[in-house]
C-alpha cells in the first residue's frame, strides 16, 4: 500500500580493516540486501571477480562514464578511481532493499550531499591500532610494500573523519564485530519505514 523504498547502510574504514571480511559474516544474517559493485580502474586481486568484488575497467572507461553521469559518486583513492553506479542502485531501493555500499570517506561525504542522504545509515569500522592496521595489511598479502605504506599514510587522514558518521566500531574480535554490524543493518532497515510516515498522515487526512 505504502512505498517501501529501501534504505542505505554506508560503510567506509581504512584499507585493511576488515570491511569485506565483516560483510561477508554479515550476509550469512541478513536478507534482502543489495551490495552495491562499485567500478574501480585498480587493478584485480588474486582471486577477484569482475562483476562480484568490482567492475574492473580502464581509466578511459571510466571517464567515459562520468562523463555519462552514470555515478552517484566517485573519487580517486590511493590514486585510482572507484565509483558507485547510479542505476543498480536506484532499482534495489525501489524494490525495499537494503543497499550496502563500501565507499572511502570522499564518497560518504559526496553521497551525503545528494537526494539519498536520508536513507544513509553509516559506519566508520577500524582496527584496534595502527599497528593491527598494517598486521592485517601484510598478512592478507595482496599489496605491494608501496602500496600498504600510501594506505596507512590514508588511513591517519581518514580517521579524521570518524565524527561523521552515524556509528564507529572497532573491528577487534570477528564474530563480536559482525553482530554488532547484523544490528546496525537491522535498525537501519526499520529506519527505512520511517519515510512511510508522511504517506501515512497524509492519507488520514483525505
Ligand atoms: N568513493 C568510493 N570509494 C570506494 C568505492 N568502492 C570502494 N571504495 C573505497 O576504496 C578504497 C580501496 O578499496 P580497495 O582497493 O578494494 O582496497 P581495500 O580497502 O584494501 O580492500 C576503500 O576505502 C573502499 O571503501 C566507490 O565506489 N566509491
Ligand atoms: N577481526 C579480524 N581479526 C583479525 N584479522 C582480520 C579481522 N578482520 C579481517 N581480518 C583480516 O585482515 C585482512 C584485511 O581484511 P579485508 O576484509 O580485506 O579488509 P578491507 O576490506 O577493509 O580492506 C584480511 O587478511 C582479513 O582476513
Amino acid at each position: 500500500m505504502f512505498s517501501e523504498f529501501g534504505a542505505i547502510l554506508l560503510i567506509s574504514g581504512p584499507s585493511g580493516c576488515g570491511k569485506s571480511t565483516l560483510l561477508k559474516e554479515v550476509y550469512k544474517d541478513i536478507d534482502e540486501y543489495y551490495f552495491s559493485i562499485s567500478t574501480t580502474t585498480r587493478a584485480p586481486r588474486e582471486g577477484e571477480q569482475h562483476g562480484v568484488d568490482y567492475f574492473f575497467v580502464s581509466k578511459e572507461e571510466f571517464e567515459k562514464d562520468i562523463k555519462g553521469g552514470n555515478f552517484l559518486e566517485y573519487a580517486n583513492v590511493h590514486e585510482n578511481y572507484y565509483g558507485t553506479s547510479l542505476k543498480p542502485v536506484k532499482k534495489a531501493l525501489e524494490e525495499g532493499k537494503l543497499v550496502i555500499f563500501d565507499i572511502d570517506v570522499q564518497g560518504h561525504d559526496l553521497v551525503k550531499r545528494t537526494d539519498l542522504a536520508p536513507y544513509v545509515t553509516s559506519v566508520f569500522i577500524t582496527t584496534p591500532t595502527l599497528t593491527e592496521l598494517e598486521n592485517r595489511l601484510n598478512s592478507r598479502a595482496t599489496d605491494s610494500k608501496d602500496v600498504i605504506e600510501k594506505r596507512i599514510k590514508n588511513a591517519k587522514i581518514e580517521i579524521n573523519s570518524v565524527d561523521k558518521y552515524d556509528y564507529f566500531l572497532i573491528n577487534d574480535d570477528l564474530q563480536k564485530a559482525s553482530k554488532k554490524l547484523v544490528s546496525i543493518a537491522n535498525i537501519t532497515k526499520i529506519k527505512s519505514t520511517l519515510f512511510d510516515k508522511n504517506e501515512v498522515i497524509n492519507s488520514w487526512m483525505k
